[in-house]
């Protein structure tokens, strides 16, 4: 195994935010990625090199090992349930996952729900004692009950901007979403003080009131 540390970074909105938490740990990584079409970024003083990944991409990267961690956010690592270790919860991209809809909406005696997520979001209905037809989609979610392909939705909510200005309503929270430290179990085996140096120094500069993942845990 290298000595290098692969590091599989999401591309897209969670990138700023992971490289800001990594520089403020002392950690100098590739800043901006706006100028570079580059997909692997190596930074041999530091003795690492960055995979950037689709952000839904990065828990299958981790679990094959060919980056040793990553970082992803919880929808997704719930989502793909890859065999990965969830080592921090980085408090960074904080979000809700949420059941939504129009606000007229009553159940129907058949339902249909659009989601990026159709585990969490067939899982939650399941629990909920609710039969539904869950239709995966892959982005601008919150059409499909404007144009009415579903009666609701399952999608994230951040400032509510997108449903306010597409009239529509949050019946339920179902989860809170930030972005998570992952590794390959291998990886953390044989890299550990590598890695834990990393997750220490992360840990200095999440926010306090952030809750860590109790021990590691599967996505
Ligand atoms: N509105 C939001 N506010 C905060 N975090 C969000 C929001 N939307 C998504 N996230 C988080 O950022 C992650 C990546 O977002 P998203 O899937 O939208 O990818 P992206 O950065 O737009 O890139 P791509 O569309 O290519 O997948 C999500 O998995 C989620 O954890
Ligand atoms: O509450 P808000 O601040 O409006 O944020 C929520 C929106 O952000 C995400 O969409 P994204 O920008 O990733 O677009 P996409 O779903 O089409 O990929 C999410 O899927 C919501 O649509």
């Amino acid at each position: 195994m290298s000595d290098i540390l692969k590091v599989a970074m999401p591309k897209g909105r969670i990138y700023k935010k992971a490289s800001k938490l990594f520089r403020e740990a002392g950690l100098d990584i590739p800043v901006d990625v706006d100028d570079t079409r580059k997909l692997v970024i190596e930074v041999p003083e530091a003795g690492m090199e960055f995979i950037m990944a689709k952000p839904v991409d990065v828990p299958t990267y981790v679990e094959y090992g060919v980056a040793d961690i990553g970082i992803v956010g919880k929808d997704v690592l719930l989502e793909e349930n890859r065999d990965v270790y969830e080592l921090l919860n980085l408090g960074i991209a904080q979000c809700r996952m949420s059941v939504i809809g129009l606000p007229d909406w009553k159940p129907g005696i058949q339902q249909r729900v659009a989601t990026k997520y159709p585990i969490i979001a067939s899982q939650y209905f399941r629990e909920q004692g609710q039969q539904v037809e869950v239709i995966k989609l892959n982005g601008s979610i919150e059409l499909a009950p404007l144009i009415g392909l579903a009666d609701r939705i399952v999608d994230l909510v951040e400032t509510g901007q997108t449903l306010r200005e597409n009239g529509l309503v949050e019946m339920n929270s179902i989860l809170d979403i930030t972005s998570r430290l992952i590794a390959n179990r291998v990886s953390y085996r044989m890299k550990n003080d590598r890695i834990q140096s990393l997750c220490d120094a992360l840990q200095r500069v999440i926010p306090a009131s952030t809750e860590t993942p109790g021990g590691i845990l599967r996505g």
